[in-house]
Order: structure tokens, then sequence, then C-alpha cells
């Protein structure tokens, strides 16, 4: 028995009404085995594919365990990654939501210490954090160990690797003895195992029997091309399969930033994420692509693990993972809590040795496959336009418009060679306006004002603009009279401005990349949906 209900657990009724609104029917295996093994008091090891639902696993046995009346915090969760501690605080606060004056708070290098100093001292009792920030709030003593009984590490195979052993072992040496101590990840190498019998009591290793390490919804397909067809080959399927959003992994920060350059000025939605970004940057580029700002979000690894997007269709290997055991993070950022997903790996030369290494590790079936054709790219965009064409016919009053075509037909035309050129024109209107925005010089819709195109700006720190230094510092760059400036909402730390539309390159061209002088503002991306 892998799934069951969740009221056949032995959890309360916070927990039950807060997982119902999540959208949770049945818990997933890990789940099922997870949350009364950790009720029971049992230390585990727990290892599910990605995707799976591990979170909650540990997520609610604590917060079922968390004592009310006592401020103190009583569980800390490790995590790699700052946007991973963030995101899963966001998962155990919605799991708490009925869950009165349990606290949960995130800690993470890169954000003010003081105000992580304060949420700790109004009481918290579940501390989600990465490992270096959790060591400095131990050391100043504004995070007590005293009172921890749960200790979970959260992807605890890269822990090890990124070498935050000896913290870990600092932390584990100072929390009482009675403590229980969980460790997971989607794949469990045997240095784990090693620090599981050095750590953990009676500890259970709670395996779900899947002979893949790989979830199954996920199609994965492998291309043997040359190194400077990539760029084309990612193109070429990013235009065919159209994924809602895409990740796309590279090996360095470098390469990173350079295709991140290139799509932008190929006119797609894209942005960067890599550990060389300050945390605003990064928090912002994680906001952006959670809410679709941008569809595709080139990264490191530091978006390997746990990340967890609604909608990523597609992931991408640029280049291939050094790490077989990073394959299985990176392309579980698709196909999550049940929905499909496709995999797409790039192989240079001996890189096919190492897709061999991965397909035994994984034990997963990578599909060869070829780079679309402009012609299957064509095809499919006929396909879609026929989709389109029919589900316009099926909920539009023709009436008039038949009327007109009947006169045509009189004169010299078949209803045929009306429609087809019907079609052949407005499906060029299409692609015109396709390589437009290919060639970065179309914004295509952007929301903005008849006439008017949007640009989406980063201003670093909200407080330090006004939209009428925003307008001005628009204005003296580039010559344009204020007055054509419009619409400026300033958010957290961006802002949307609107200026005509065969201004809108002129504005970006200048700006592009640079900081408008003396100012914090920068134009960051052309386009919003
Ligand atoms: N029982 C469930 N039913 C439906 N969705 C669920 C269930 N449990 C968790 N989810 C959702 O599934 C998604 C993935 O969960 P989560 O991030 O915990 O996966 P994970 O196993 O930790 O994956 P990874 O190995 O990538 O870290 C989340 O959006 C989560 O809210
Ligand atoms: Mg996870």
């Amino acid at each position: 028995m892998q799934k069951i209900k969740f009221n056949e657990l032995n959890v309360s009724d916070e927990i039950l009404k807060a997982v119902e609104e999540m959208g949770f029917e049945e818990t997933t295996p890990i789940q099922t085995n997870a949350i009364p093994a950790v009720l029971d008091g049992k230390d585990i090891v727990g290892q599910a594919q990605t995707g799976t639902g591990k979170t909650a696993a540990f997520g609610i046995p604590l917060l079922e365990e968390m004592d009310a009346e006592n401020k103190n915090p009583q569980a800390i969760i490790l995590c790699p990654t700052r946007e991973l501690a963030i995101q899963v605080s966001e998962e155990l606060k919605r799991l708490a939501k009925y869950k009165n004056r349990i606290y949960t708070l995130p800690v993470y290098g890169g954000q003010s210490i003081g105000r992580q100093i304060k949420a700790l001292n109004k009481g918290v009792q579940i501390v989600i954090g990465t490992p270096g920030r959790v060591m400095d709030h131990i050391r100043r003593g504004t995070l007590k160990l005293d009172n921890i009984d749960y200790f979970v590490l959260d992807e605890a195979d890269v822990m090890l690797d990124m070498g935050f052993i000896d913290d870990i072992e600092t932390i584990l040496r100072d929390i009482p003895e009675e403590r229980q101590t969980l460790f997971f990840s989607a794949t469990i190498p045997k240095s784990i195992k090693r620090l599981s019998k050095k750590y953990q009591k009676k500890s259970e290793f709670l395996r779900v029997a899947h002979e893949k390490l790989t979830v199954p919804s996920i199609d994965q397909y492998y291309y043997e091309i040359r190194r400077h067809d990539k760029l084309k080959a990612l193109t070429r399927i990013l235009d065919l399969s159209n994924p809602e959003l895409a990740i796309v992994f590279c090996n360095t920060r470098k390469m990173v930033d350079e295709l991140n350059i290139k799509l932008q000025a190929r006119g797609y939605l894209a942005d960067a994420i890599h550990g060389g970004l300050n945390q605003n940057q990064r928090d912002r580029v994680m906001g952006k692509f959670r809410n679709g700002i941008i569809e595709i979000l080139v990264a490191t690894d530091v978006a390997a693990r746990g990340i967890d997007v609604d909608d990523v269709e597609a992931v991408f290997n640029y280049d291939l993972p050094q790490d077989t055991d990073y394959y299985v993070h990176r392309i579980g950022r698709t196909g999550r809590a049940g929905k499909s997903g496709e995999a797409h790996n790039f192989v240079v030369g001996k890189d096919i040795y190492k897709l061999r290494d991965i397909q035994k590790f994984t034990q997963s079936k990578i599909k060869r496959s070829e780079i679309p054709s402009q012609s299957d790219i064509e095809a499919a965009q006929f396909e879609q336009f026929s989709d389109e064409l029919g589900t316009y016919m099926d909920s539009t009053d023709l009436g008039k418009y038949i009327e007109l075509i009947e006169d045509l037909i009189d004169e010299q035309y078949s209803a045929l060679e009306i429609a087809a050129a019907l079609m052949k024109k407005s499906m060029e209107r299409e692609d015109e306006e396709d390589q437009n925005e290919n060639s970065g010089q179309s914004f295509g819709d952007t929301g903005a004002e008849p006439g008017m195109v949007r640009l989406f700006i980063n201003i670093g720190k909200k407080d330090k603009v006004s939209p009428r230094h925003i307008v001005g510092a628009i204005a003296g760059e580039t010559g344009m009279p204020g007055g054509l400036i419009g619409a400026i909402d300033i958010y957290d730390n961006f802002t949307f401005v609107e200026v005509p539309r065969e201004k809108g390159h002129e504005v970006l061209q200048i700006m592009k990349d640079n900081y408008i002088k003396g100012t914090k503002i920068n134009i960051e991306a052309a386009r919003s949906k």
C-alpha cells in the first residue's frame, strides 16, 4: 500500500484541512512511509524520486510535534541553497496554515542578519536555513540548540559534497542526544549511510522502491551534435515544443551568462541564475520565473536541487552534468507531482560516454533524437494554427463574413482558393511577427497600452527611486521628452515603464546592461507578458 488518503494517517484536523486546500488528495509513497515513522520517533533516511513530496514527508510530522507553548526553536532543517530554504519554508507555512502559533523562519546568507535575529527573538519553532547562516546564528547565541528535537538534512547527499560536513557535525554535536535526525534526498550515496551510522539511532532506511532513479513521466532525449550547433538545437527544440517554462543548465557561470544574453538577443524571455549573483538578484530572477515573467531560466546547478516550480515542462542539459547524481536532480525540475515533462541532453564528442554512464546509473532510457528541422517547426506551427482556427470557428459567429466570401466566390475565386489565401496570409503575418521577435526587432504583446511597449527595469532598492527619478533618467539618457514615458508602478526592486513602441529599441539599446548614469536603474529585460 503506497498511496493512502491523508485522513488514514494519524494527523490532526489542522493538517488535513491544509493539505486539502493545497490540493493533495492522496499521500505519495514517501509520505505514506515517512510520516508515521517520524511520528513514531524514528530516525530515518528517506529516499524518493524528485518531485514526490519529500518536503511534506518531513514537514507534516515536524509540524505535528511542535509545542506551540514553547517559543524556542525545536527543529532545524538544513538546505543547500538559499532558494531552497525559502521554498521549504513556504511549503511548511502552507502546511501550518491552521496550526496557530507555530512559526517557521528561513535564515540564509545575503539577507539582513538583524532582521533574522528580530524574527528569532519573537519566537519561532522551525528554522530552515543554509549551513553558513545557521552556524552564524548558533555562534552569536541567537539560535539556541537546547530545545531542538528534530534535525533534518534536505538534499542530504549534496550537503556533504559541498563541504558542509564540519558545520553539520558541529551542529549535531551540540543538539541534545534525544533528538530525531532525518536525512532526505532523491539520491543516497554511501557517504550518507556512513553519516547515518554515526549520528542516527535505530535508523530506518526508507527507500521507496523504484527500479529507476528518474521519474517515469519525464521523456528523455539526447542529441549528438557539434558544439557550435548547441544554440541552434536549443532554439529549434524550444520553438517546436513551446514549453510553458523551461530550465537550461550549463556547467559554468560564464556559460550561463553568455547563453542568457544570446537567448535574450533572439527575443526569448530568458534570465540567468548562478552563485555569482547577489541575493537580491537571485530572488528577483526566481520571482520572475515563478510568475512566468520569464519563460526560460538559464542556470548552474544552484537551481538543480529541490527547486519546485509549477509548469516547468522542459529541462535542457546544454552541458551534460559533471556528476551522474546531478542528472537526476536537474531533470527532476520537471515532471513533478505526477505531471509530465521532457528532458533534452546535448551530447558533444566524448560526452557520449558520460551519457552512457548516466543511463546506467539512472536505469532510464534516454532516446536518441535529431535536431528538429525548420520544416518540422513549420509543420508544428501549421498544426497549432489549424487547432486554433477550429476552436475559433466553433466559437464565433461568422455570418457577415460568410456573406462577404459568398460575394468573392461569385466573382472569380473558389472557396478553397479563398480559404487557402487567407490562411497563407495569416500565417505569413504570424511568421513575420515571430521573425521580428527572434531578431529582437519587435516586442510582441507586452501588455502595454496600444502603441506603447512595456519595459522591465531593475531598480535595486525601492526606497532609493521614485517614478520621477526613473522618468528623468530615461529621458536624460535618450533625449526623449519625459511626457512620452508612462505607466510606472514600482514594485519591490523592479518597475515597468511604458515607452512608445517605435522608441522601445532605442531605449533598450542605449540602456542595455548599463546602469543609467548616476542612478541605480538598469534595464534588464526587454519584455514582459
Ligand atoms: N500528496 C501530494 N499530492 C499532490 N501534490 C503533492 C503531494 N505532496 C507534495 N505535493 C506537491 O508536489 C510538489 C513536489 O514536492 P517536493 O518539492 O516536496 O518534492 P521533493 O520530493 O522534495 O523533490 P526534490 O527531490 O526535487 O526535492 C510540490 O509542489 C508539493 O506541494
Ligand atoms: Mg525536496
